[in-house]
Protein backbone atom coordinates (compact mmCIF):
# COMPACT_ATOMS: atom_id res chain seq x y z
CA UNK A 1 0.00 0.00 0.00
CA UNK A 2 1.06 3.49 -0.63
CA UNK A 3 0.64 4.43 3.04
CA UNK A 4 3.28 1.88 3.91
CA UNK A 5 6.27 2.40 1.35
CA UNK A 6 5.49 6.00 2.37
CA UNK A 7 6.31 5.19 6.06
CA UNK A 8 9.22 2.83 5.15
CA UNK A 9 10.95 5.58 3.06
CA UNK A 10 10.62 8.30 5.76
CA UNK A 11 11.47 6.10 8.36
CA UNK A 12 14.90 7.80 10.25
CA UNK A 13 14.68 5.33 13.25
CA UNK A 14 15.69 2.52 11.28
CA UNK A 15 18.06 1.78 7.97
CA UNK A 16 16.27 2.22 5.00
CA UNK A 17 17.08 -0.13 1.86
CA UNK A 18 17.18 1.80 -1.20
CA UNK A 19 17.72 -0.95 -3.54
CA UNK A 20 14.40 -1.37 -4.95
CA UNK A 21 14.20 2.62 -6.01
CA UNK A 22 13.82 3.05 -9.72
CA UNK A 23 17.47 4.63 -10.64
CA UNK A 24 17.74 5.77 -14.31
CA UNK A 25 21.52 5.68 -13.83
CA UNK A 26 20.77 2.10 -13.88
CA UNK A 27 19.82 -0.20 -16.60
CA UNK A 28 16.93 -1.51 -16.10
CA UNK A 29 13.94 -3.27 -17.60
CA UNK A 30 11.16 -1.49 -15.88
CA UNK A 31 12.02 1.43 -18.02
CA UNK A 32 11.12 1.39 -22.21
CA UNK A 33 12.86 3.76 -24.06
CA UNK A 34 10.93 6.45 -26.00
CA UNK A 35 12.29 7.86 -29.00
CA UNK A 36 11.68 11.50 -30.03
CA UNK A 37 11.78 14.24 -32.56
CA UNK A 38 14.89 15.95 -32.99
CA UNK A 39 14.83 20.01 -31.52
CA UNK A 40 17.04 22.18 -29.56
CA UNK A 41 15.78 25.00 -27.18
CA UNK A 42 17.77 27.17 -23.96
CA UNK A 43 18.90 25.87 -21.31
CA UNK A 44 18.62 21.80 -22.89
CA UNK A 45 20.93 19.81 -24.53
CA UNK A 46 19.90 19.02 -28.27
CA UNK A 47 16.93 16.57 -27.96
CA UNK A 48 18.30 13.24 -30.01
CA UNK A 49 21.12 13.33 -27.00
CA UNK A 50 17.99 12.61 -24.30
CA UNK A 51 16.88 9.92 -22.68
CA UNK A 52 13.43 9.65 -22.62
CA UNK A 53 11.80 6.83 -20.64
CA UNK A 54 8.18 5.21 -19.80
CA UNK A 55 8.26 3.58 -16.72
CA UNK A 56 6.97 0.64 -17.72
CA UNK A 57 4.57 -0.18 -14.50
CA UNK A 58 2.87 3.06 -14.91
CA UNK A 59 1.52 3.53 -18.56
CA UNK A 60 2.41 7.31 -19.30
CA UNK A 61 4.67 8.23 -16.39
CA UNK A 62 7.56 9.39 -18.46
CA UNK A 63 10.61 10.49 -17.34
CA UNK A 64 13.55 12.31 -19.15
CA UNK A 65 16.63 11.74 -17.57
CA UNK A 66 18.05 15.57 -16.91
CA UNK A 67 18.64 16.98 -20.00
CA UNK A 68 19.58 20.44 -19.00
CA UNK A 69 22.94 22.11 -19.70
CA UNK A 70 24.11 23.27 -16.13
CA UNK A 71 23.52 26.93 -17.16
CA UNK A 72 19.72 25.71 -18.42
CA UNK A 73 19.62 24.19 -14.50
CA UNK A 74 21.14 27.57 -12.72
CA UNK A 75 18.66 29.29 -15.04
CA UNK A 76 15.07 27.84 -13.49
CA UNK A 77 16.70 27.73 -10.23
CA UNK A 78 17.49 31.75 -10.17
CA UNK A 79 13.92 32.14 -11.39
CA UNK A 80 12.39 30.07 -8.42
CA UNK A 81 14.89 31.46 -5.82
CA UNK A 82 15.08 35.08 -7.05
CA UNK A 83 11.73 35.31 -8.90
CA UNK A 84 8.93 33.10 -8.33
CA UNK A 85 8.91 33.25 -4.58
CA UNK A 86 8.08 37.09 -4.55
CA UNK A 87 4.63 38.84 -4.43
CA UNK A 88 2.44 38.69 -6.52
CA UNK A 89 2.66 34.54 -6.61
CA UNK A 90 0.94 33.49 -3.59
CA UNK A 91 3.36 31.48 -0.79
CA UNK A 92 3.11 29.56 1.98
CA UNK A 93 4.43 32.42 4.24
CA UNK A 94 1.45 34.62 3.22
CA UNK A 95 -0.50 33.80 6.03
CA UNK A 96 1.81 33.37 8.69
CA UNK A 97 1.55 36.78 10.82
CA UNK A 98 5.83 37.19 11.20
CA UNK A 99 6.37 36.50 7.03
CA UNK A 100 2.99 38.15 6.01
CA UNK A 101 4.83 41.36 5.01
CA UNK A 102 7.76 40.01 3.33
CA UNK A 103 7.30 40.94 -0.54
CA UNK A 104 10.97 39.60 -1.85
CA UNK A 105 11.67 36.79 0.48
CA UNK A 106 14.85 35.64 -1.37
CA UNK A 107 16.36 39.69 -0.88
CA UNK A 108 15.72 39.74 2.68
CA UNK A 109 16.94 35.94 3.71
CA UNK A 110 20.60 37.51 1.61
CA UNK A 111 20.29 40.38 3.28
CA UNK A 112 19.57 39.69 6.89
CA UNK A 113 21.43 35.98 6.96
CA UNK A 114 17.95 34.33 8.24
CA UNK A 115 18.46 30.91 7.78
CA UNK A 116 15.54 30.21 9.78
CA UNK A 117 13.45 32.31 7.21
CA UNK A 118 15.24 30.46 4.25
CA UNK A 119 13.55 27.42 5.23
CA UNK A 120 10.34 28.51 5.87
CA UNK A 121 9.57 28.71 2.00
CA UNK A 122 7.47 25.46 1.52
CA UNK A 123 5.64 26.43 -1.94
CA UNK A 124 4.53 29.38 -3.95
CA UNK A 125 1.82 29.22 -6.61
CA UNK A 126 1.97 31.04 -10.01
CA UNK A 127 -0.99 31.71 -12.78
CA UNK A 128 -4.17 30.02 -11.17
CA UNK A 129 -3.51 29.73 -7.36
CA UNK A 130 -4.55 26.36 -5.88
CA UNK A 131 -6.43 27.28 -3.18
CA UNK A 132 -5.37 24.29 -0.75
CA UNK A 133 -8.92 24.34 1.53
CA UNK A 134 -11.17 23.67 -1.32
CA UNK A 135 -8.88 22.11 -3.84
CA UNK A 136 -10.61 24.76 -6.99
CA UNK A 137 -9.10 27.03 -8.65
CA UNK A 138 -10.92 30.28 -9.60
CA UNK A 139 -10.98 33.23 -11.51
CA UNK A 140 -10.76 35.65 -8.81
CA UNK A 141 -7.28 33.79 -7.79
CA UNK A 142 -5.07 34.32 -10.89
CA UNK A 143 -1.79 36.20 -11.67
CA UNK A 144 0.09 36.18 -14.32
CA UNK A 145 1.64 32.69 -15.88
CA UNK A 146 5.39 33.32 -16.34
CA UNK A 147 5.99 33.34 -19.90
CA UNK A 148 9.47 31.27 -20.11
CA UNK A 149 7.77 28.71 -18.13
CA UNK A 150 4.93 28.41 -19.84
CA UNK A 151 7.05 28.53 -23.25
CA UNK A 152 9.51 25.89 -21.68
CA UNK A 153 6.36 22.94 -21.47
CA UNK A 154 5.48 24.30 -24.76
CA UNK A 155 8.50 23.00 -25.83
CA UNK A 156 8.25 19.98 -24.07
CA UNK A 157 4.81 19.17 -24.94
CA UNK A 158 6.08 19.24 -28.77
CA UNK A 159 9.13 17.46 -28.19
CA UNK A 160 7.25 14.74 -26.97
CA UNK A 161 4.56 14.44 -29.00
CA UNK A 162 1.70 15.77 -26.49
CA UNK A 163 0.56 18.57 -28.94
CA UNK A 164 -0.28 22.25 -28.14
CA UNK A 165 -0.14 22.68 -24.55
CA UNK A 166 -1.29 26.11 -22.45
CA UNK A 167 0.69 26.43 -18.65
CA UNK A 168 -1.82 27.71 -16.76
CA UNK A 169 -1.48 27.30 -12.84
CA UNK A 170 2.12 25.76 -11.17
CA UNK A 171 3.18 25.02 -7.53
CA UNK A 172 6.97 25.84 -7.09
CA UNK A 173 7.60 23.12 -4.31
CA UNK A 174 10.88 23.86 -1.77
CA UNK A 175 12.01 20.74 0.27
CA UNK A 176 14.58 21.42 3.12
CA UNK A 177 16.34 18.25 3.77
CA UNK A 178 13.57 16.75 6.05
CA UNK A 179 11.19 17.76 3.95
CA UNK A 180 8.46 15.23 3.16
CA UNK A 181 5.31 15.82 1.01
CA UNK A 182 2.72 13.16 1.31
CA UNK A 183 0.42 11.18 -1.03
CA UNK A 184 -2.22 13.42 -3.01
CA UNK A 185 -3.83 13.24 -6.44
CA UNK A 186 -3.58 16.36 -8.40
CA UNK A 187 -7.34 16.16 -9.95
CA UNK A 188 -8.19 20.07 -9.19
CA UNK A 189 -7.88 20.51 -13.41
CA UNK A 190 -10.81 20.55 -14.85
CA UNK A 191 -8.77 19.33 -17.88
CA UNK A 192 -7.22 16.10 -16.83
CA UNK A 193 -6.32 15.35 -20.02
CA UNK A 194 -3.23 17.35 -20.58
CA UNK A 195 0.19 16.30 -19.18
CA UNK A 196 1.42 17.55 -15.90
CA UNK A 197 5.17 18.69 -15.86
CA UNK A 198 7.02 18.11 -12.83
CA UNK A 199 10.87 20.16 -12.82
CA UNK A 200 13.47 18.84 -10.04
CA UNK A 201 16.76 20.74 -9.17
CA UNK A 202 19.04 20.31 -6.27
CA UNK A 203 19.05 17.50 -4.09
CA UNK A 204 17.67 13.84 -4.71
CA UNK A 205 13.88 13.00 -4.21
CA UNK A 206 12.60 9.50 -3.46
CA UNK A 207 9.10 9.93 -5.34
CA UNK A 208 6.63 7.69 -4.49
CA UNK A 209 3.79 6.64 -6.99
CA UNK A 210 0.71 4.64 -6.34
CA UNK A 211 -2.26 3.95 -8.36
CA UNK A 212 -5.74 5.66 -9.11
CA UNK A 213 -6.38 4.23 -5.37
CA UNK A 214 -5.14 4.54 -2.01
CA UNK A 215 -4.83 0.93 -1.32
CA UNK A 216 -3.12 0.30 -4.86
CA UNK A 217 0.74 -0.11 -4.16
CA UNK A 218 3.41 1.68 -5.37
CA UNK A 219 6.85 2.06 -6.83
CA UNK A 220 9.69 4.48 -5.65
CA UNK A 221 11.82 6.04 -8.15
CA UNK A 222 14.96 9.09 -7.40
CA UNK A 223 14.49 12.08 -9.12
CA UNK A 224 17.66 13.75 -9.20
CA UNK A 225 18.55 17.82 -10.30
CA UNK A 226 17.33 18.19 -13.95
CA UNK A 227 15.38 15.24 -14.11
CA UNK A 228 11.87 16.13 -15.59
CA UNK A 229 8.38 13.50 -14.76
CA UNK A 230 5.81 13.63 -16.90
CA UNK A 231 2.32 12.39 -15.31
CA UNK A 232 0.22 11.97 -18.81
CA UNK A 233 -2.58 8.98 -19.43
CA UNK A 234 -3.19 6.40 -16.74
CA UNK A 235 -0.53 7.68 -14.71
CA UNK A 236 -2.09 11.28 -14.33
CA UNK A 237 -4.37 11.11 -11.63
CA UNK A 238 -1.81 8.23 -9.66
CA UNK A 239 -1.61 8.57 -5.99
CA UNK A 240 2.02 10.22 -5.39
CA UNK A 241 4.62 12.11 -2.68
CA UNK A 242 7.84 12.46 -1.52
CA UNK A 243 8.72 10.84 1.33
CA UNK A 244 12.20 11.59 1.67
CA UNK A 245 15.34 13.81 0.24
CA UNK A 246 18.46 12.49 0.24
CA UNK A 247 22.06 13.78 -0.83
CA UNK A 248 22.34 14.27 -4.70
CA UNK A 249 25.28 11.85 -5.71
CA UNK A 250 26.43 14.71 -8.02
CA UNK A 251 25.83 18.38 -8.46
CA UNK A 252 25.41 19.17 -12.22
CA UNK A 253 24.83 23.05 -11.05
CA UNK A 254 27.90 23.31 -9.62
CA UNK A 255 30.26 23.78 -12.63
CA UNK A 256 29.38 25.61 -16.06
CA UNK A 257 30.75 24.70 -19.34
CA UNK A 258 30.89 28.09 -21.69
CA UNK A 259 28.64 26.54 -24.55
CA UNK A 260 26.59 28.91 -26.59
CA UNK A 261 23.04 30.08 -24.89
CA UNK A 262 19.95 30.69 -27.16
CA UNK A 263 18.60 32.98 -24.58
CA UNK A 264 15.20 34.16 -24.92
CA UNK A 265 14.92 38.17 -25.20
CA UNK A 266 14.17 39.55 -21.98
CA UNK A 267 16.27 36.89 -19.71
CA UNK A 268 19.21 38.34 -20.23
CA UNK A 269 19.72 39.57 -16.68
CA UNK A 270 19.22 36.16 -15.75
CA UNK A 271 21.62 34.25 -17.61
CA UNK A 272 23.85 37.00 -16.19
CA UNK A 273 23.37 35.99 -12.74
CA UNK A 274 23.96 32.04 -14.03
CA UNK A 275 27.76 32.75 -15.82
CA UNK A 276 29.09 34.53 -12.87
CA UNK A 277 29.92 32.38 -10.18
CA UNK A 278 29.99 35.15 -7.39
CA UNK A 279 26.27 36.19 -7.98
CA UNK A 280 25.71 32.50 -7.94
CA UNK A 281 27.06 31.76 -4.91
CA UNK A 282 24.09 31.93 -2.63
CA UNK A 283 21.95 29.84 -5.10
CA UNK A 284 24.05 27.24 -5.34
CA UNK A 285 24.40 27.31 -1.57
CA UNK A 286 20.72 27.01 -1.51
CA UNK A 287 20.73 23.38 -3.56
CA UNK A 288 23.40 22.46 -1.56
CA UNK A 289 21.07 21.53 1.03
CA UNK A 290 17.74 22.12 -0.89
CA UNK A 291 15.79 20.59 -3.78
CA UNK A 292 13.34 22.83 -5.70
CA UNK A 293 10.19 21.12 -8.30
CA UNK A 294 8.53 23.07 -10.23
CA UNK A 295 5.02 21.30 -10.81
CA UNK A 296 3.60 22.44 -14.07
CA UNK A 297 -0.08 21.89 -15.25
CA UNK A 298 -2.96 23.10 -17.82
CA UNK A 299 -5.98 23.79 -16.35
CA UNK A 300 -8.48 24.64 -18.70
CA UNK A 301 -9.91 22.41 -21.73
CA UNK A 302 -9.22 22.68 -25.15
CA UNK A 303 -11.70 25.40 -26.18
CA UNK A 304 -12.42 27.05 -22.56
CA UNK A 305 -11.25 30.50 -21.93
CA UNK A 306 -11.94 30.74 -18.61
CA UNK A 307 -13.25 28.91 -15.22
O1 LIG B 1 8.09 17.39 -5.55
C1 LIG B 1 7.64 16.56 -6.33
O2 LIG B 1 8.35 15.83 -7.03
C2 LIG B 1 6.14 16.38 -6.45
C3 LIG B 1 5.33 17.60 -6.17
C4 LIG B 1 3.87 17.35 -6.35
O3 LIG B 1 3.44 16.23 -6.45
C5 LIG B 1 2.93 18.47 -6.43
O4 LIG B 1 3.33 19.64 -6.31
O5 LIG B 1 1.73 18.22 -6.65
FE1 LIG C 1 1.39 16.23 -7.06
Amino acid sequence: MFKDSFKYYKSRSQIVDFSQVLDLNKDTPNLKKIDIKSETYFGFHPTHTWEVFEVVARPGLIIIKNPFTNVGQRYWAVRCLQDYSKRPYKRNIDSVKSTADIDDWWQVCNVTGDVELLKKLRWSTLGYHHNWDTKYYSEEHKTEFPEDLQNVTKFLSSVLNFGNYSAEAAIINYYHMDSTLSGHTDHSEPNLNAPLFSFSFGQTAVFLIGGKLKEDSAISMFLRSGDILVMSGDSRLCYHGVPRIINADSRPWESIMHIKDDMPKGYEHILKICKDEKLWTCFGDYLTHSRINMNVRQVLNKDQESL
